[in-house]
Order: structure tokens, then C-alpha cells, then sequence
């Protein structure tokens, strides 16, 4: 039988594997922020560890950085601490850091592929849940916790277990006005938040390869929200064209053997998955969800489900009371929702081609009144790409604010927050009660949908803007 992307992947990096044991497998690359590396850095310190191999690990800053101001302590004690830990903990071990003010700093998963540090083939880890992003290379990339963190510090490998295979495959044509944040979405409401769990996700088909490495990582990075910790997408000219002359890329006869390896990376024609998700993407419209996880999801004219809907009891409660926090009355539709706050930006949606998305909506239109509207670029590369091209220009010109890169209102973790009741048309990943803010309602969309709700003051269908 065959192989999936997923087994070969897995298969070239065991160091150790006997029955009855969790695999040991090599982490080729280690992603690193404030929030989730202190304590990994503190076991190395009390055991008297160094690090096996420190250049194997980068760091930057996301998670607590102002989006105002480049001050470290712009957001309050607890993230000054959490910066300066981390700055002081990157010298004593000799780790790379791209702090506040560096071009390259910005949100970990927008960082690490820019940078070329994320490459198909290879293992890649990170504190952070949304570290299946980097699987958009063709990469096994998971997040981990800090105990595991200080392990791949100590050892540069880490004990895995293999995870069940779902192929989730999309064909057929996008709509012009639409993007893989309404794939991710439209999935999400087939799977529920949990389908994925204990698998590894390859997503392909037609609509995948259609996309942009920017559009890939935006799929993968929402793999965790349907409870999968891995998401792929087989390496393709697309891949190797964006990883070509990046600063941590392969050069010379290295990069032609690498391409020549990565072109071996696609599951077989044989190989077999535990489960097969299909969709149609002709199928797909603008999505928006309604409630408060990310399978509570609808097309942005579909009616917004009600208890009734529901035949199960634990969904039609769990409808009842995300109806209830987000606000939602009776006969309601999506489009009668003002909205308060757009935030466009995240690791899901803040790279350069949802800025450039963003723009062309806003073109020449202007920002609802009753509307704040802030646009975050993931990185310092994509604000500068940004600016170079003049959206930053269109963008304040339509009344949206333009900030520096940082996590920002992904998670009320800065000084960018949602109020109590304020509802959000949000381009990031997660709608939990209280994620953007206490109280703070977060419905997740696209980049252009979050720019036609800031326009329209309320949900709108990009196609008709
Ligand atoms: C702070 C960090 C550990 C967390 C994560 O793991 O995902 C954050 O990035 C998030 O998105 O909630
Ligand atoms: S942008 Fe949001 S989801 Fe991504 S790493 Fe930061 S807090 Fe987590």
C-alpha cells in the first residue's frame, strides 16, 4: 500500500520507534515567542541544559507588542516582563531574535515562512496552536506545549504519536470575490470544531492547488480549529517558487537536491485515509460565523440557525446559548448585524495578499460611522511590502487605522480589545466567548468581507460591493 504525504513526512524523521512506545522523531525547526518560551528556558537554566542545537530555533515577538507604539512597555508590565524574558533568555542561549523594531519581527507563523525557515519536508514546532500553518509547505508542523518546548530545546527531537490520515478534498472554481478563509470556514461548518480531532489533515484537490502559498496557509493555520494539529498541502511549483532565495532557504546544489527530494512529497496514487471530507467550491459562498466556535459558520445570506433546527439536544443548546452571547434576536439575519469594531489581521489573514484584498474593496469607498476599523500587517516585511504598494494609503484614506505588526486583537493578550457587547466582523481564527475581549462578540470572516462590513457598517455580500 501507498503512502500519504503525512507517512513519508513522519517516516523520514523517526530516531527511535520500538512497539508499544511513542515514536521519537527529529524536529528539524523550532518557532519561538514570549508567552510559551520562559518556562522552557527556565528548565534549561535550573538543570544546567544548554541547547542542542540553538541556531535550530528563532524567536520573535508577537503576542504582546503594542500595535500603537514600539516601546516594550506599551501594554503594561506583564508584557514588558514577557518581552524582556524572552530578549534576555534569546542572548543567554544564543538564540536568533527578531525583536520590537527588527523588520523581520512579527507574528510567529507569518514570520517563519517569509523568512524561509519554514520548508515542505520538514518538521517544524512551535508554543502554539496555530502552528499547523507551516504544513501549507508540505511540513508536519504542530504546536506543542512548554514542557515539550524545553524537550526540543534539550534534545532537538521530541516524542510523536502518529496521527490518523483525512484527506479533505475541494474541487472545482472559487468565485472571484472569495478566498481560502471561506474554504477554511465552509469546511469548519461541515467537520464542527471537533471533526479533526486525532487526525493529520492533508487538504487537496483542484481549489487547493489553485491557491496562493498565502491563501495555503491561511487553510492550514485553521487545521486546530477543527481540532486536527496538522495540516498539509503537497509541496508544488507554487511552494517552490515562494520558498526560492528566501534568507533561510537552501542555496546552490543544496537547493536543487532539496527540489529534487520535495517533488517526491504527495501521497500515492494508493495510499489510504482514515476519513475523506469533499466539498465542491463552486458550492461556497462569502461565510460568516454566527456563533461562538468556528463550525458555527453560514454562507452571509443563509438564515442563522435557531435551537429548533437542531435534532441533537447538546447542538441545539449549544446554538441557544451562542445565539444568546452574541446577541442574536429572532428573525435576525446576518446582514441586519451592525457591527462596532473590524479588525483585519492575525496569522491567518495578515499577510500581503489579504492587505491587498482589504485595499481593493476599500478603494475609494469610506469607513462606516459607527465603525472602528484597524488593519495589523503580520510582520514587518508584509507593512513595508504593504507600504511600498500604497495600500496603506488607500486604507487610511477609507477611514481604517494602520497599525504595526503584532497579534493584536486576534487575542485580548495587548491593548487592542474588544468592549463588553461590541461585535467584531474579525479575519482571525477563533470565536470563543471573550477571545477578543471579555464580552466582546467575534464573528470571523474573510479579509474582503471584514473590509465590505466596515464599509457597509454591517454584514454585506463582497459579491454585490
Ligand atoms: C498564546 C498562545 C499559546 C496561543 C496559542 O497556542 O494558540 C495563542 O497564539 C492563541 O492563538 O490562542
Ligand atoms: S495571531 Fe492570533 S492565533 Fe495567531 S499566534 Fe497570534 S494570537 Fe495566536
Amino acid at each position: 500500500m501507498g503512502q500519504t504525504l503525512y507517512e513519508k513526512v513522519f517516516n523520514a524523521h523517526v530516531v527511535r520507534e520500538v512497539a508499544g512506545e511513542t515514536p521519537l522523531i527529529y524536529i528539524d525547526r523550532q518557532l519561538a515567542h514570549e508567552v510559551t518560551s520562559p518556562q522552557a528556558f527556565s528548565g534549561l537554566r535550573a538543570t544546567g541544559r544548554k541547547m542542542r542545537q540553538p541556531s535550530k530555533t528563532i524567536a520573535t515577538m508577537d503576542h504582546n507588542v503594542s500595535t500603537r507604539s514600539l516601546a516594550i512597555d506599551a501594554c503594561g508590565d506583564q508584557s514588558e516582563t514577557q518581552l524582556r524574558t524572552l530578549r534576555a533568555n534569546c542572548e543567554e542561549f544564543g538564540v536568533e531574535l527578531f525583536g520590537l523594531g527588527h523588520i523581520n519581527q512579527g507574528i510567529v507563523h507569518v514570520m517563519g515562512p517569509e523568512q524561509g525557515l519554514t520548508l515542505p519536508g520538514t518538521t517544524i514546532v512551535c508554543g502554539d496552536s496555530h502552528t499547523a500553518t507551516h504544513g501549507a509547505f508540505g511540513a508536519i508542523s504542530f504546536g506543542i506545549g512548554t514542557s515539550e518546548v524545553e524537550h526540543v530545546m534539550a534534545t532537538q527531537t521530541l516524542k510523536q504519536p502518529r496521527f490518523k490520515t483525512m484527506k479533505v478534498q475541494v474541487n472545482g472554481k472559487l468565485h472571484e470575490s472569495l478566498s481560502a478563509k471561506d474554504v477554511i470556514l465552509a469546511i469548519a461548518g461541515v467537520t464542527t470544531s471537533s471533526g479533526g480531532t486525532g487526525y493529520a489533515i492533508e487538504f487537496c484537490g483542484t481549489a487547493i492547488e489553485a491557491l496562493s502559498m498565502e491563501g495555503r496557509m491561511t487553510l492550514c493555520n485553521m487545521s486546530i480549529e477543527i481540532g486536527a494539529k496538522v495540516g498539509m498541502i503537497a509541496p508544488d511549483q507554487t511552494t517552490i517558487d515562494y520558498v526560492e532565495g528566501r534568507p533561510f532557504a537552501p542555496k546552490g546544489d543544496a537547493w536543487d537536491e532539496a527540489v529534487e527530494y520535495w517533488s517526491t512529497l504527495k501521497s500515492d496514487d494508493d495510499a489510504e485515509f482514515d476519513a475523506v471530507v469533499e466539498l465542491n467550491a463552486d458550492d461556497i459562498s462569502p461565510m460568516v460565523t454566527w456563533g461562538t466556535n468556528p463550525g458555527q459558520v453560514i454562507g452571509v445570506n443563509d438564515p442563522i440557525p435557531s435551537p429548533a433546527d437542531f435534532t441533537d439536544a447538546v447542538a441545539a443548546d449549544s446554538c441557544a446559548k451562542a445565539r444568546s452571547y452574541m446577541g442574536i434576536k429572532d428573525g435576525q439575519k446576518l446582514t441586519d448585524l451592525a457591527i462596532d469594531v473590524v479588525f483585519i489581521g492575525s496569522c491567518t489573514n495578515g499577510r500581503i495578499e489579504d492587505i491587498r484584498a482589504v485595499a481593493e474593496v476599500a478603494q475609494g469607498k469610506k469607513v462606516a460611522e459607527n465603525v472602528e476599523a484597524i488593519v495589523v500587517p503580520g510582520s514587518g516585511l508584509v507593512k513595508k511590502q504593504a507600504e511600498d504598494e500604497g495600500l496603506d494609503k488607500i486604507l487610511i484614506d477609507a477611514g481604517f487605522e494602520w497599525r504595526l505588526p503584532g497579534c493584536s486583537m486576534c487575542l485580548a493578550m495587548n491593548d487592542d480589545k474588544l468592549g463588553a457587547g461590541q461585535r467584531c466582523a474579525s479575519t482571525s481564527n477563533r470565536n470563543f466567548e471573550g477571545r477578543q475581549g471579555r464580552g466582546g462578540r467575534t464573528h470571523l470572516v474573510s479579509p474582503s468581507m471584514a473590509a465590505a462590513a466596515a464599509i457597509a457598517g454591517r454584514f454585506a455580500d463582497v459579491r454585490e460591493i
